[in-house]
């Protein structure tokens, strides 16, 4: 399978199951693998039949600025959702880091798979 990725995108948002957590942006890293077959836009060169990634990050920004979610599960689950929706993605494998929770952890987080290959 064809995949578009993403990786190592930042975005703040307000994310946390703790009360100091609750009038704080924090940043989340989220790495993005995308099921895509990659043969239309290349045959012809259009942008058009490709999966923009550009497109895609844009939506992600929107999402996270609006999102007020505890766990992160719910931020992933949430925006593997919506961007399969938005943008017609069959497959998805995302990766949701919490920087900086853990001194003694270099990364905290979950990861999904959704859909079918
Ligand atoms: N599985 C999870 N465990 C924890 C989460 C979470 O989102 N998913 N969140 C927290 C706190 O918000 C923590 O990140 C604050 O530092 C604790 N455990």
């Amino acid at each position: 399978m064809d995949t578009v990725f993403i990786e190592g995108l930042e975005v703040e948002t307000l994310i946390g199951a703790y009360d100091w957590e609750r009038g704080i942006r924090q940043c989340l890293r989220l790495d993005l693998t995308l099921g895509w077959d990659i043969r239309p836009a290349a045959e012809n060169d259009e942008l058009d039949k490709a999966l923009d990634y550009a497109e895609v990050t844009a939506a992600i920004d929107r999402f996270a600025q609006a999102s007020r979610f505890e766990l992160v599960e719910t931020f992933a689950e949430r925006l593997a959702a919506g961007l399969m929706s938005q943008f017609d993605i069959r497959w998805l494998r995302l990766r949701v880091t919490k920087p900086g929770v853990n001194a003694r952890a270099s990364a905290l987080g979950v990861e999904i798979e959704r859909g079918c290959r």
